[in-house]
């Protein structure tokens, strides 16, 4: 077991880590336009190779002379992190382990190249290659070239904060202090956990659970501000990672590897899957670059389990003995950050929940984790109705978690399946119907009422008026579906990002903040630890790179819903005349369709409508040719009436109800909300519609390709 310590930049001698973590928060932040080979430099150049013999996968490839240069420890530390390769003790001083350059993914413990830190030489014991410094280098440098690309995606803090300001999230408590959380857990709360939860004292121990106070900013959220000055015991679960530190022999300081506290999660004690606060508050790539229990997994283990949950995780290894941690926040993203900490295992059973949700995030992890090397688990293996959704349910139940983690199964090829592979999946959907509607709308429950949910795979058409609402709307409702934990990225091509946030910081705040700026880091905390991104893109840009960026979205922060506002700012001055335009439309429009279902997104499109029209607009004033509404799963067109604006859903293909929601608008909100009872009264009299608001069913737009759950 490593010896754990806290992050402190002061005390502990890193790795050059700063510079490492400084290379690697710029592919999440600002700006980045690079591969990862961009940053895979060589550290030593010289094309001549030095005398040690190279066999590749076991061909002898012939000795070559170089000469030997020098390369210190540190140096082979820095650019291992530099180029997200995170190395693990070996057993032996001067030794590391890490992912060996000419292995493939798929073969059986490819992390498996031993370095030698005082020659730098490498030899991997699975497929027998060897070579220097440079060979190992090189051979790195062309694995990066064929990884995946970054491109132009901002994170929040990159918007909210400016460009002097620190943006290094620190820990809000004293290094000691965090240190003793685990010592703070009473004889009598460990005796709780273990009738409430089962969990053993020894397993939170191991997990260095701990106790602290904390301030509740959910209920900061929620406006009741009292409540949020109080501070509150919490349970807390410290994410760590593994690092190399290189010692210095002057003050006597061996190398080793430490393990990292880079974040906590505090809980409420008695509700230990309710998140009240995170220690930093906000996520940077090093703060994301911890898991649960990572500290806990021993250096020659080859196989782990990832869990949703702490509660999980723990329930895991305490059932089956085997490594197990959890997700940085109970959202189901698998930060890019993370995935250096994954490669040195060569199975992973992906234990999430066992639900709609929980199932296709496993499957998306698997296909970026390597799908050979993943194994899905369903919980509820017998299929029961009430059966265990999650690995502490099972556990609470007293299943054989074992025998379910024997029940894991492969991801099958993409592109074929029968029946059979389906089968589990419908009856899931059967099972749950309510599952398959989506995420529900908090801020404006009459959208759930007609269009039931947000879905994933759908592409959502907005329209309305110049000057309407749109961004309005369509970015409060992006701000409700992300607090509710769908990734989103967003890309704004008419107004510029910092206004875009300035808009949704209002809408989250519920509150004008220039009236009250001493609450503005209070909210700016809150927003920066939602998971939202947005495109650095601005007005005309190639569809092409849009979709690149998205695609990069989906592969680094698993984003679900993308926003593109508007596809006529995007695609201006693009196409001579009017007719190239509307095939330039119908192309992009197209390439999106495609890009949801394949990666199963939701994208909003907000569309203009043509000029022509006058202010009651329907499903042919949008702009174009009809390509754009035939495309589209949802329609919504923001109807100017004459003293209330509404709604108008014009199309719902999944189960064809439509129907208009009137709304008012809170000027200091910047938010819409639905009308009171009252309201829609004098709505329906004013407007003699009484009709139009009671959402209506038409057949024609029913969906056969889709399940309908009963209730509707
Ligand atoms: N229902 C409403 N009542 C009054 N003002 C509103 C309403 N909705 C939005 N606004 C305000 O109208 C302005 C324009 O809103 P917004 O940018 O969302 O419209 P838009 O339809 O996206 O505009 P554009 O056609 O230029 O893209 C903003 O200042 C916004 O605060």
């Amino acid at each position: 077991m490593f010896r754990v310590v806290i992050r402190s930049r002061s005390r502990l001698i890193v790795i050059p880590q700063r510079t490492a973590l400084s290379t690697r928060s710029l592919h999440r932040s600002l700006i980045v336009q690079k591969s990862y080979s961009a940053t895979a430099e060589v550290i030593h150049p010289s094309p001549i190779l030095n005398a040690t013999s190279t066999s590749h996968g076991g061909s002898q490839v012939q000795q070559q002379r170089q000469p030997v240069v020098q390369r210190s420890k540190k140096d082979i530390i820095e650019y291992l992190y530099k180029n997200q390769q995170r190395p693990i003790p070996t057993g032996k001083p001067n030794t590391i382990l890490t992912n060996c350059p000419h292995c493939l993914r798929v073969r059986k413990a490819s992390f498996a190249a031993t370095i030698d830190l005082a020659t730098g030489a490498y030899k991997c014991r699975t497929c027998h290659s060897k070579g220097s410094w440079h060979q190992f280098t090189k051979a790195l440098h062309k694995k990066l070239q064929d990884g995946p690309t970054n491109y132009q995606v901002y994170d929040t803090s990159s918007l909210l904060r400016s460009n002097n300001s620190n943006t290094t999230s620190r820990f809000s408590r004293s290094l000691e202090e965090i240190e003793n959380y685990p010592e703070h857990v009473s004889t009598e709360l460990k005796q709780y956990w273990l009738e409430q939860y089962k969990l053993d004292p020894s397993v939170l121990e191991l997990y260095r659970v701990g106790v602290a106070e904390y301030a509740n900013q959910n209920a900061f959220m929620n406006e009741n501000e009292d409540a949020a000055a109080a501070t509150m015991e919490c349970i807390t679960f410290p994410q760590t990672t593994l690092t190399y530190a290189v010692g210095e022999e002057e003050l006597g300081k061996k190398d080793e590897f430490k393990v990292e506290t880079v974040r906590v999660k505090a809980c409420a004690s008695d509700q230990p899957n309710n998140t009240v606060a995170f220690d930093p508050p906000t996520a940077n790539e090093a703060t994301s670059a911890g898991l649960f229990g990572y500290h806990t997994i021993p250096s020659d283990a080859d196989t782990i389990i990832l869990t949703r949950r702490e509660m999980d995780a723990m329930a895991a290894h305490q059932a089956t003995g085997l490594p197990s941690v959890s997700l940085p926040t109970a959202n189901y993203q698998l930060q890019e950050s993370i995935l250096p900490l994954m490669e040195r295992f060569s199975k992973v059973y992906l234990w999430l929940d066992d639900d709609v949700d929980g199932q296709m995030a496993a499957e998306r992890f698997a296909h970026k984790l390597g799908e050979p090397r993943c194994l899905l688990v369903n919980t509820n293996v017998e299929g029961e109705k009430d059966g265990p959704r999650t690995p502490h349910e099972a556990f609470m139940q007293d299943k054989n978690l074992q025998h379910i983690l024997q029940t894991a199964r492969r991801l099958k090829h993409d592109e074929i399946m029968d029946f059979h592979d389906l089968r589990e999946e419908v009856l899931r959907e059967v099972m749950n119907p309510e599952q398959t509607c989506g995420v529900q709308s908090k801020d404006l429950p009459q959208l759930n009422e007609i269009l039931k949910g947000h879905r994933p795979g759908e592409l959502t058409i907005l329209t309305g008026p110049t000057g309407a609402g749109k961004t309005t709307i369509i970015s409060q409702l992006s701000l409700d579906y992300c607090t509710s934990g769908v990734p989103t990225l967003w890309g704004s091509f008419e107004i510029l990002n910092k206004r875009l946030a300035k808009k949704m910081l209002y809408q989250l705040a519920g509150k004008d903040l220039s009236k009250a700026p001493r609450e503005f880091d209070v909210w700016a905390d809150k927003f920066e630890q939602l998971p939202l991104y947005f495109l650095k893109f601005f007005s005309s840009t190639a569809i092409r790179d849009v979709l690149k960026a998205c695609s990069h979205a989906v592969y680094a922060y698993d984003v679900r819903h993308i926003i593109l506002d508007n596809l006529q700012f995007m695609l201006s001055q693009q196409g001579r005349s009017n007719l190239d335009r509307w095939e330039l439309q119908d192309d992009a429009v197209a390439e999106l369709r495609k890009f949801a279902t394949e990666q199963d997104v939701h994208i909003t499109l907000v569309v203009h409508p043509r000029k022509d029209v006058g202010d009651a607009l329907d499903i042919n004033s949008v702009f174009g040719s009809a390509k754009v509404t035939q495309e589209a799963d949802n329609v919504i067109i923001i109807q100017k009436g004459e003293s209330q604006r509404y709604l108008d859903i014009k199309k719902n293909r999944f189960d064809g109800t439509l129907g208009t929601i009137p709304y008012e608008f809170e000027t200091d909100a910047l938010k819409i909300r639905g009308l009171t009872e009252q309201e829609q009264q004098r709505f329906k009299q004013e407007k003699n519609s009484s009709s139009s608001y009671i959402p209506m069913y038409r057949g024609s737009s029913f969906s056969k390709t889709r399940i309908i759950p009963k209730k509707f």
